[in-house]
């Protein structure tokens, strides 16, 4: 699905109208969807004290569109109050406020010089319906909103924001956000709310189907995208009836080192449980008898090493291994160091399958060069820090500037990245970005990051390209790690319950 700046939604707005829509019926069809999702709330019944914040612009006139049908649906406690004085509203939003008045709707515009009354009077409802600043804001809050903000936050009462918490803008980087337990958000997602920390105010969120035209999309060109469940589904690889262990695909995992023989495990155990046919780990010597030990489906080459990690020594035996290969997964527990570096540059130019370059393979690329751009074939997966590495720079500067950061790496190399995080993000070689929606902090735990690429190497064998697979993966990575903590909790869950309830996650998705 779609994920759009506000800007970018505006803009479908108004081609909306100037295609024919008026835009008192969008604002009619946006108002009735609030009041819809209100209505549906268990914790309310027609006597519960429901407590409008209504703003001067388009988004209070939706919140006075919900105020009207919820009285006519029989709600006896409904207060509207006005940031401004209706007479002062313009065009639908004034026609609005006068429909509720013609409907007896109890409005009351709030005394700015009153506000401690104010906060009592809205200590007594029992949701607070914020209509008080939506896509149209310009810096952060000010005035009367920001002080109506401040108390919002400070009571604890629950909010229901409608279209987008007030205050929310991912351009500034203001605190002064409504924190809405409920966003009913219009149309499409924004982007504001789609990452963190915008999401983070946003509680849970409900896109309601205001019957925009698919022709009002015509000329924005959106670049960020979010998997549904239902899309999730279709990208899933097809599985032939008939199909045997070469149909399903052959994943290579090359790494591990002395200490480190878990990583390289959970990779492949994930990549198995995705349904790959078959996964072969290239490990030093020295450890293939701990792999061995945990792990009885996959299959062992075991290469010449030195002190714990693989040698130089074993480039030849590998690219002949990685030939029968449908996808290498390169990097896990592989460890670092001059000669390591010097086998992963050679791996990189001389692998033919697709490579997800994953922990330590990532940790050795000295520069963006390396990723060869003539070739789309690698999907890349770091964390925060390695990402910072690479761009020799700090992990502040990358969560600050994400966004830029993945433009900037796919266009320089013409790759695939995730880049993981609370909400990671998947970068495309076309520069489409996908934010991952599945996932909590429970899974930021050691070889978290092994199973993803685990995941990712199981799809790509069983079919899919390296793109698709990399915005697949995060989204049922993700998804396992929240039926594990919804099961357990988010401080015991560790990488290998990730891989125990993988079957679950596919599951949730399919059926
Ligand atoms: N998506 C859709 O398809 C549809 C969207 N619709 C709805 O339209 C909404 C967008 O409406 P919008 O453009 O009128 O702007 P909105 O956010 O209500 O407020 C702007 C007002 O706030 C003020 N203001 C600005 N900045 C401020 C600040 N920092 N601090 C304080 N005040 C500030 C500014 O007033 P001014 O200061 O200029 O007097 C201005 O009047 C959208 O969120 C959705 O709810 C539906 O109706 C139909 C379908
Ligand atoms: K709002």
């Amino acid at each position: 699905m779609l994920v759009l700046r506000s800007t970018e939604m505006a803009a479908v707005d108004k081609e909306a109208i100037e295609l024919g829509y008026p835009e008192i019926i969008l604002m009619e069809t946006a108002g009735r969807s609030v009041a819809r999702e209100i209505d549906t709330l268990d914790e309310l019944d027609n006597q519960s004290d429901i407590y409008f914040l209504i703003g001067g612009g388009n988004n209070g006139g939706d919140g006075l569109v919900a105020a009207r049908y919820l009285k006519e649906w029989g709600y006896k406690n409904l207060k509207v109050f006005l940031l401004k004085p209706g007479e002062n509203l313009s065009g639908i939003n004034r026609d609005n406020y006068n429909i509720c008045r013609l409907q007896d709707v109890e409005m009351e515009v709030i005394d700015s010089e009153k506000l401690n009354e104010f906060r009592k009077i809205l200590n007594n409802a029992d949701i607070i319906i914020d209509g008080l600043l939506g896509t149209g804001i310009t810096g952060d809050a000010r005035g009367l909103a920001a002080d109506l903000i401040g108390i919002v936050n400070d009571i604890s009462v629950n909010v229901l924001a409608i279209d987008i918490p007030s205050g929310l803008s991912l351009d500034f980087k203001s605190e002064t956000v409504i924190r809405a337990d409920l966003t009913v958000t219009l149309a499409d997602l924004k982007i504001a709310q789609a990452v963190y920390p915008g999401r983070y105010y946003c509680g849970e969120i409900i896109i309601a189907d205001i019957g925009m035209p698919a022709k009002a999309y015509r000329k924005i060109r959106p670049d960020y995208f979010m998997l549904s469940n239902q899309e999730a589904a279709r990208f899933l690889p097809y599985r032939t009836e008939t199909g045997h262990k070469g149909t399903f695909g052959k994943v290579l995992i090359i790494g591990g080192s002395a200490g480190m023989a878990g990583s390289v495990s959970l990779a492949g155990e994930a990549a198995l449980k995705m349904g790959a046919g078959m996964v072969t780990i290239a490990l030093p010597a020295a450890i293939e008898h701990d792999v061995n030990s945990h792990s009885r489906e996959i299959i062992t080459e075991a290469l010449p090493d030195e002190n714990g990690k693989i040698s130089l020594k074993a480039l030849d035996k590998i690219i002949n291994i990685s030939n029968k290969m449908d996808l290498v997964i390169l990097g896990p527990g592989l460890g670092q160091g001059k000669e390591i570096a010097e086998l992963v540059e050679n791996l990189l130019k001389k692998l033919k399958p697709p490579i997800i370059l994953d922990a330590d393979g990532i940790n050795t690329v000295r520069d963006l060069e390396q990723l060869d751009k003539s070739q789309k074939k690698i999907l890349l997966t770091p964390h925060p820090g390695e990402m910072a590495r690479l761009y020799d720079t700090t992990i502040p500067e990358i969560l600050e500037n994400r966004f830029d950061y993945i433009k900037d790496f796919v266009e320089k190399t013409g790759q695939a990245i995730i880049l993981k995080g609370a909400d990671s993000l998947i970068g495309l070689s076309e520069g489409e970005i996908f934010i991952n929606p599945t996932g909590n902090d429970g899974m930021a735990t050691a070889g978290s990051g092994d199973v993803l690429a685990g995941i990712a190497g199981g799809l790509v064998a069983q079919g899919l390209d390296l793109e698709k697979a990399g915005i697949v993966a995060s989204f049922i990575h993700g998804r396992a790690g929240d039926l594990a903590a919804e099961d357990k909790n988010r401080y015991s869950l560790v990488a290998g319950d990730l891989i125990v309830y993988l079957a679950e996650a596919i599951n949730s998705i399919i059926k």
